[in-house]
């Protein structure tokens, strides 16, 4: 019923087309009916010089071409009728080819872009738990078995009642000793191949399934090739594949020979059955009882019944995969998503923010933040720190919306948070995130993505800042240079300028860096500090970092500890508390020392007040 209804819901403006398909499919099934007709006639009336009472209609039909002299003179009129029967019988399938796979395709093709679409605005907490790979199964190959029940399985089952349904009657109205005759084995092999095709079933899945892991593990290891390199496991991961492969391979084995089993099965038994009506319809046809016409015809009926009924299983049984696949689809289209939200408000966003009493917990009872006020001033730059897990990032995610805060207030100007509308807080925050992705895409192409009215001259302009400018130059394409998947042929640290470069392209009046200046050098960790210093006070800066160099110029740092604001002020302020944060200053200082090396370091640590 379930299915049914989806079925109803899914064909949703290609109806029409499917009507269409299932008139050709019932055209062409009546033409092939006509050519056996053809042939008693041809055999009975026109050689035998029988009567010929078959039906009015056919029988004016072949009436039309001439009377039983004219046609025995002229017997490759006959001949030509069956030609263009074949052709008509052709040109219906054709028609219904086509329609359904318009059809299909559309269905498809609108399957594809809800999916897509409903992707880009789910919840974040739905991309944590969900596997890639298993969203991306659903987007394409259960949206591909879907379009396969509707441009093929759906139609044939039609055509295959309809088949049944008009040559029982058209046999029973000729002989109902030959028609008995006829269908004998036919519910025996009609049952033999919907429990086969049950059973195969499982098979079937166990064939995908092991597939699924093969090519999960391929892309795994593709993706980790590096990994697997370093730690020199490239046995270690041969092995596994070929465990994988050679799963894959036994349990295909296994599906071949079982259906080759079934088909050798099926065959005999259609073999038996047509021997019945050929040796029962000749005994007949000795006694006078039926016409040696009568015969050719059930003997041409009888074959072309046999090969739907003996797929009708397989149709069953793929249909009932469809239907998983339309279920598994219907989960996420399903699923809630900010795009069930009511847009909010947008207000002039000038970058004042102040948090109150605010906590936060992903999963119920592991708080992450635990009553933060934290109050930062348009223009101003804030860095925050602290160890790993401590809550940095999570301050952001409450920000940019991406998660939603129940108790406390987040206030942006005069405005609550939760009354912003999430695209609007999110085109007015740049935010350089902890692991920087790019697409695979040209250089400029990804820049543009942040911005698509800017100019080259603010590009160049950005990537100067982001201290990625020269870099992208001595590439022998320039900013034209097309990034491979993930950005593989940038390293790093040159990833992480190139999105800060991006991020800067967006002139928002908020800006954030989530740990995005830790794979770059001390070196050029300063030089993007001293070209960020120029644009002081254009943008509430929020910074968070490892490094003492890269937080100490800030306006106010915070030091984040166990979801708790244990120290806040300025570098001065802190440095003469006793506290985490002098610690860590301590720390990396000594570890300067140890080195012992005339390092950017120490200049930095001289010029901490102007150096962010
Ligand atoms: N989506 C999530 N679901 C559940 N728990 C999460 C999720 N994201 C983060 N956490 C948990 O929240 C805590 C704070 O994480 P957060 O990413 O804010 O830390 P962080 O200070 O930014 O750390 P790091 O410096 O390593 O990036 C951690 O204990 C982490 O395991």
């Amino acid at each position: 019923m379930k299915g049914i209804k989806l079925i109803y819901k899914y064909t949703k403006g290609n109806r029409k087309l499917y009507i269409l398909s299932i008139i050709a499919v019932i055209m062409a099934t009546v033409v092939s009916f006509l050519s056996p007709v053809i042939i008693k006639f041809t055999i009975d009336y026109i050689i035998g010089d029988q009567s010929f009472e078959i039906n009015n209609v056919i029988n004016k039909f072949i009436g039309f071409f001439g009377d039983r002299d004219f046609l025995s003179k002229k017997i490759w009129i006959m001949g030509i009728i069956i030609i263009v029967i074949a052709v008509a019988e052709g040109g219906f399938n054709y028609l219904k080819g086509k329609w359904s796979a318009m059809a299909s395709e559309n269905i498809a093709k609108n399957l594809r872009e809800k999916l897509y679409e409903k992707l880009q605005y789910m919840y974040f907490d739905y991309y944590t738990n969900a596997k890639t790979g298993d969203l991306v199964q659903r987007c394409t190959s259960d949206v591909e078995t879907v379009k396969t029940f509707f441009s093929m399985q759906l139609v044939e089952v039609g055509r295959t009642i309809f088949l049944v349904v008009v040559a029982l009657s058209f046999m029973l109205s000729l002989s109902i000793k030959m028609t008995l005759a006829a269908m004998v084995l036919i519910p025996a092999i009609l049952i033999f191949s919907l429990y086969f095709h049950m059973k195969i079933q499982k098979v079937f899945l166990e064939t995908d399934e092991a597939e699924g892991e093969m090519s999960a593990g391929l892309q795994e290891n593709l993706t980790g090739v590096r990994v697997v390199r370093a730690f020199a496991r490239e046995k270690y991961e041969m092995e596994r594949f070929d465990e994988k492969n050679l799963n894959f391979r036994d349990l295909v084995y296994k599906l071949l020979k079982t259906i080759a089993i079934f088909e050798s099965r099926v065959d005999f038994l259609s073999i038996i059955q047509i021997g019945i009506v050929t040796v029962y319809g000749t005994y007949l046809t000795v006694k006078g009882e039926i016409s040696l016409g009568t015969l050719v015809l059930f003997l041409s009926y009888e074959r072309m019944l046999l090969w739907p009924i003996r797929m009708f299983g397989r149709i069953l049984a793929d249909m009932g995969k469809a239907f998983v696949s339309a279920e598994r689809i219907e989960e996420i289209l399903n699923e809630d998503s900010e795009q069930g939200e009511k847009d909010g408000i947008k207000p002039e966003i000038k970058g004042n923010i102040s948090f109150e009493n605010i906590f936060f917990e992903y999963i119920e009872g592991k708080e992450v933040l635990n009553n933060i006020s934290l109050n930062i001033k348009k223009g101003q730059t804030v860095a925050i720190l602290g160890a790993t897990g401590s809550g940095k990032t999570s301050l952001v995610n409450l920000l940019t919306k991406f998660y939603d805060y129940k108790s406390g207030s987040i206030k942006i100007d005069d405005t609550e948070l939760n009354k912003i509308d999430k695209r609007w807080i999110r085109e007015n925050i740049s935010i350089v995130l902890q692991e920087p992705f790019m697409f695979s895409k040209s250089i400029k192409d990804n820049l543009y993505l942040a911005n698509k009215h800017t100019s080259e001259y603010e590009i160049y302009d950005a990537a100067k800042i982001a201290t990625i400018h020269d870099v992208i130059n001595s590439f022998s394409e320039g900013y034209e240079t097309v990034l491979g998947e993930k950005g593989v042929n940038l390293s790093g640290g040159q990833k992480q300028r190139l999105s800060i470069a991006r991020a800067l392209l967006k002139k928002s009046p908020i800006l954030i860096f989530d740990d995005s200046l830790s794979a770059v050098d001390t070196e050029t960790d300063r030089e993007i500090r001293k070209a960020l210093n120029d644009r002081k006070h254009k943008a509430t800066t929020i910074i968070i970092a490892h490094r003492m160099t890269t937080i100490a110029g800030a306006d106010v740092i915070v030091v984040l500890d166990k979801g708790k604001i244990v120290q806040q002020g300025t570098h001065k302020e802190l440095i003469n508390q006793n506290g985490i944060y002098k610690r860590i200053w301590n720390i990396q200082n000594e570890l300067k020392d140890d080195i012992n090396e005339e390092s950017v370091f120490e200049e930095d640590v001289e010029n901490v007040e102007v150096s962010i």
